[in-house]
């Protein structure tokens, strides 16, 4: 049995990753964690995830540790807003917690501070900005194509739900990332949007453009616009149950995972 605690327990993710977590023949759910503070503390979160009592109370990430210690979870699967999430992970790999982690948003210093503290406390990470097969596939097909594609130029469109905090989507950046090493250019030739006399597009950008609004569950078209012709990559995620259907893969496939590395869902996925 893989003993799950979940951060974020009463978000968009952290929610559904439960409602699943609850599912699972091979699973249990032993803790529930909010931000600092919630009024939520002390409540079931099934009744609050309109699940019915399961004896799982919410607490608050402020007595994360002393939750770890008595709940013992074997994996921690954090979804919340990446300042939080560099917290919870150096507490959760210092207390010898595997993790799956899907928040997005970490900059390169937080993301070294995460690395470290990983590869410091030997515990076991999956961490992806989209835990979706397909998105997956995706990068993939990115990977595959770019060389080819070389002398085409290339945009990055994404789209998200008005409540997304951050911007550009953790996929759009991994799918920059793809292409950038491709061509054996920095990300930094990223231009995030254009406004004003801009001047004729370089050879070498990549536009990159979020867009926000309704209930949109994350959109992503890589466009590489030619002479005479563009070929457009799309992934369309219609339910949050894309991305969580890779937790459960990931939640699995963790106890196999190289003590102290990260992993990505290429890897869960055989993919890389
Ligand atoms: N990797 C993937 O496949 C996916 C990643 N995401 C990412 O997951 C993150 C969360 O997305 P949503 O669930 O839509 O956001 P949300 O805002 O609905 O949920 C975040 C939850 O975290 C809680 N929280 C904040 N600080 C906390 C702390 N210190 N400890 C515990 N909980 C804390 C909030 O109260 C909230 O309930 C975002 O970074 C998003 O980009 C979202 C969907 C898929
Ligand atoms: O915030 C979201 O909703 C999502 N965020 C992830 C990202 O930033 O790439 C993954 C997915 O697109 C949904």
């Amino acid at each position: 049995m893989i003993r799950v605690a979940v951060t974020g327990a009463c978000g968009r993710m952290g929610s559904g990753i439960i409602g699943r977590v609850l599912e699972q023949d091979d699973m249990e759910l032993v803790a529930a964690i909010e931000a600092p503070g919630t009024p939520l503390s002390g409540r079931d979160v099934g009744e609050l995830t309109g699940r019915g009592p399961v004896g799982v109370m919410v607490t608050e990430a402020s007595a994360l540790k002393d939750t770890l210690a008595e709940t013992e979870p074997d994996v921690l699967v954090d979804f919340t807003i990446a300042t939080a999430a560099v917290e919870t992970i150096k507490t959760a790999a210092e207390a010898g917690v595997n993790l799956v982690v899907g928040t997005t948003g970490f900059s390169d210093e937080q993301m070294k501070i995460i690395e470290d503290c990983i590869k410091r406390n030997r515990v076991k990470a999956v961490i992806s900005p989209n835990m979706a097969v397909g998105v997956n596939v995706f990068f993939k097909v990115l990977r595959d194509l770019a060389p080819v594609l070389s002398d085409y130029d290339v945009e990055i469109i994404e789209a998200h739900h008005r409540h997304k905090k951050d911007a550009p989507s953790g996929t759009a950046v991994r799918a920059l990332e793809v292409i950038a090493e491709s061509r054996g250019v920095s990300p930094e030739v990223a231009v995030h949007g254009r406004n004003g006399l801009v001047g004729e597009r370089t050879d070498d950008e990549i536009g990159v453009h979020a867009v926000r609004g309704g209930d949109i569950v994350g959109d992503h078209i890589v466009l590489f616009a030619g002479d005479g012709e563009r070929l457009e990559i799309v992934h369309r995620a219609h339910s949050r149950q894309a991305f969580i259907s890779g937790v459960m893969r990931a939640i699995r496939f963790i106890e196999s995972a190289e003590p102290g590395c990260i992993v990505d869902m290429g890897d869960v996925l055989g993919i890389n």
